[in-house]
């Protein structure tokens, strides 16, 4: 079992950010200020367009803030080349969505192996590493079906042992349980401190959803583009 640590491993700083549509600025994010701790589950809340896509989006590298800096393991990655962002994506950050975002002509077991083959992990781990997230999230007899064969819920679950299995430091759902009934979303939650505490991955997630957010170690809820509690 990993040791549980209370370093952060991954920060926002006094972040904004804004777009211009139709020669307006909107003021999206507007100084958030939190931190994601290693081996913990954050979640997100909010009201729909409150930015809690926007900022997954900054914390991941896949946008940069107009103002502030976005800090991943002590490095400033907001200053980073599109270059250098796109190998810490791939070999450091496992993403998750709504949808369930897997490649339809793989089976499970396939599907698990692709986030390997890309993060550029050698062969020789995958069958241990594949067998092992399939059976964190207990789809150990669903290895050869492909996602048409499976439900909303096992897609899902095959979709977190992809974005795990490359040991990503952090792992970043956005709504991953929006498509999913109540038991279903419950089982995912339970995945997830699974994950935090027998892999040591920080998880950021955002959801609507009142009754999952106990589960959290920390929650943060954001209004107009700031953070109001926590
Ligand atoms: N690229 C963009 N250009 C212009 N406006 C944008 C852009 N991206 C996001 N926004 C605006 O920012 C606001 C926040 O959007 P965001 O998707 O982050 O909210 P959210 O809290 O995730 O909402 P939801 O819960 O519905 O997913 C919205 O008003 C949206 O229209």
């Amino acid at each position: 079992m990993a040791e549980r640590t209370e370093m952060p491993c991954h920060e926002v700083r006094n972040v904004h950010r804004s777009f211009w549509t139709g020669g307006q600025r909107v003021d999206v994010l507007r100084g958030i200020e939190m931190s994601v701790a290693s081996g913990a589950l954050t979640m997100l809340r909010g009201r729909s367009g409150s930015g809690k896509t926007t900022l997954l989006n900054l914390m991941g590298g896949l946008d940069r803030p107009s103002a502030g800096e976005v800090m991943f393991k002590n490095r400033a990655i907001h200053q980073w080349s599109d270059r250098r962002l796109t190998v810490m994506r791939r070999q450091e950050i496992g993403y998750i969505f709504q949808t369930f975002a897997l490649m339809p002509l793989l089976t499970a077991w396939e599907n698990v192996e692709l986030s390997l083959r890309m993060a550029g992990i050698s062969r020789t781990q995958w069958k241990d590493r594949v067998a092992r997230c399939l059976e964190l999230v207990g789809l150990t007899k669903r290895i050869h079906h492909r996602p048409f064969e499976l439900s909303g819920g096992e897609q899902q679950r095959v979709a977190i042992a992809k974005a795990i299995a490359h040991r990503p430091l952090l792992l970043l759902a956005d709504e991953p349980t929006a498509e999913l009934d109540s038991h279903m979303a419950s089982h995912i939650i339970a995945i997830f401190r699974d994950i935090v505490e027998a892999e040591g991955i920080a998880i950021c997630m955002t959801t609507h959803d009142s009754t999952l957010w106990g589960a959290a170690d920390v929650v943060y809820q954001m209004a107009d583009g700031r953070i109001v509690t926590e």
